[in-house]
């Protein structure tokens, strides 16, 4: 069985004016779908970024795997790592972590190739990876502080705006309503860190039993990330990326009980040594979108467990490939124990067939058709592809969006 042809197919996907340290959502989330064709028939299907460093990295390496064998993992990577020479990171130099454009578009080739090899012997990726630990996956409520959004013209809001620390305490209640989620993630960094504590503490009240995190992406700094642990003793499962950089998480997690987890500080395998060493963090979140794919993915949850770390599992906008692909992850990471981020109600769009999947008590079954068990919504790509090229957005930039809505808005990490 060898590649014969693959498609990569940039898509806009509307969205809404979330907040985060850095700024606000754009109108649009941009997002890659990757199609590998084989001489067998068969086509495997990925979903990875879609601003322009990535989508400009799948775009040169697709043409070169022509004649790829899909259980050849290793020749995958030599083909990548000749076509992008000293390719560097997909962000911007200013962004708060970097992911290398080799890893990137590695994973996202991975998954497809992996998704071949599920449907070549019918069996879902789960079985490909190792076999499930479970069959269904445990999502927590990912809340944002937001807009109201004010152009319309790409799609609809979503619970108008949502800047205090009532308004979130309601968009957590409509979230567990409607998804049934058991924890509750904020992303912080957002307001003063007084209000963004009172939320958390009107969060516990609300829910006494979920166990909550909070996110401010750095935002932090030590003297102030210790000030917050105090008044959220006892109430956090974890805190993630509270500061920005290894060192300043090292320091605050030497004075402090809380558990530290990080998608900033640690985003590859020779990181996980240094932050182990400086006892910088206790969790790492997996994303199998730059750890090198599913079965880095997997390596990460290996070595976490060797290390003594947890881990739990990270997310930014995606549809359901994405999400097909992070329920298989999750089911094959025997040590993913907490409950996965997703951003996937923020989007009311999908491009796989059979609609979107139903969160049940905030879970998801794994799916168990064969590879990654779904099948693309070509005419919902087409349609999110027009949009793409109708909306003129072809990069991730939140603080050039924030202008619209703060004017004189400077974006600073940390900020408090
Ligand atoms: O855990 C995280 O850092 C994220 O989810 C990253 C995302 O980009 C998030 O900040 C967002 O969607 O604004
Ligand atoms: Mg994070």
């Amino acid at each position: 069985m060898r590649v014969t042809e693959i498609t990569v197919t940039p898509i806009a996907v509307p969205d809404v004016p979330l907040a985060n340290t850095k700024g606000v959502h754009q109108s649009v989330f941009l997002r890659s779908i990757i199609q590998v064709k084989t001489d067998t028939g068969l086509v495997g299907l990925s979903e990875t970024y879609g601003a322009k460093r990535t989508l400009a990295g799948l775009q040169t390496v697709a043409p070169l795997l022509e004649g790829l064998d899909p259980y050849d993992l290793r020749d995958l990577r030599a083909r990548i790592e000749r076509a992008l020479p000293d390719a560097g990171g997909i962000n911007a130099p200013t962004a708060l972590a970097d992911h290398q454009l080799v890893d990137v578009v590695y994973s996202a080739f991975e998954i497809a190739l992996l998704d071949i090899r599920g449907k070549e012997v019918g069996r879902p990726l789960y079985d490909i990876l190792g076999g499930a630990k479970r069959k269904t996956v445990s999502f927590g409520a990912y809340l944002f502080f937001k807009f109201a959004k004010r152009d319309l013209t790409f799609g609809p809001d979503i619970m108008g705006e949502v800047m205090t620390p009532d308004a979130l305490v309601e968009q957590a209640r409509t979230f567990v309503g409607e998804y049934g989620f058991r924890s509750l993630k904020l992303k912080g960094g957002v307001l003063e860190p007084d209000l963004e504590v009172e939320t958390m503490l009107k969060l516990r009240e609300a829910f006494p039993h979920h166990p909550l995190r909070i996110d401010p992406m750095g935002a932090w700094t030590v003297p102030t990330a210790k000030r917050v642990v105090d008044q959220l003793s006892g109430v956090l499962e974890y805190l993630e990326d509270p500061c920005r950089g290894m060192d300043a998480m090292a320091e605050l997690s030497a004075q402090i009980d809380m558990p530290l987890a990080t998608n900033l500080v640690v985003v590859e395998f020779e990181q996980i040594i240094e932050a182990v060493k400086k006892d910088a963090v206790q969790i790492i979140l997996s994303d199998h979108h730059y750890w090198r794919g599913a079965t880095g993915a997997i390596h990460l949850g290996e070595m976490c467990r060797a290390a003594g770390l947890g881990v739990s599992m990270h997310s930014n906008s995606h549809l359901g490939i994405s999400l097909a692909a992070m329920c298989h992850v999750a089911a094959a990471t025997p040590n993913l124990t907490y409950d996965c981020d997703t951003h996937y109600p923020w989007s009311s769009k999908e491009i796989v067939k059979g609609g979107r999947p139903q969160f049940r008590d905030g879970t998801l079954q794994v799916p168990e058709g064969p590879g990654l068990g779904v099948e693309l919504d070509h005419e919902a790509v087409a349609e999110l592809h027009d949009l793409y090229n109708r909306v003129m957005v072809v990069d991730r930039d939140d603080t050039d969006e924030m202008l619209k809505y703060v004017p004189d808005y400077v974006r600073k990490v940390p900020r408090w």
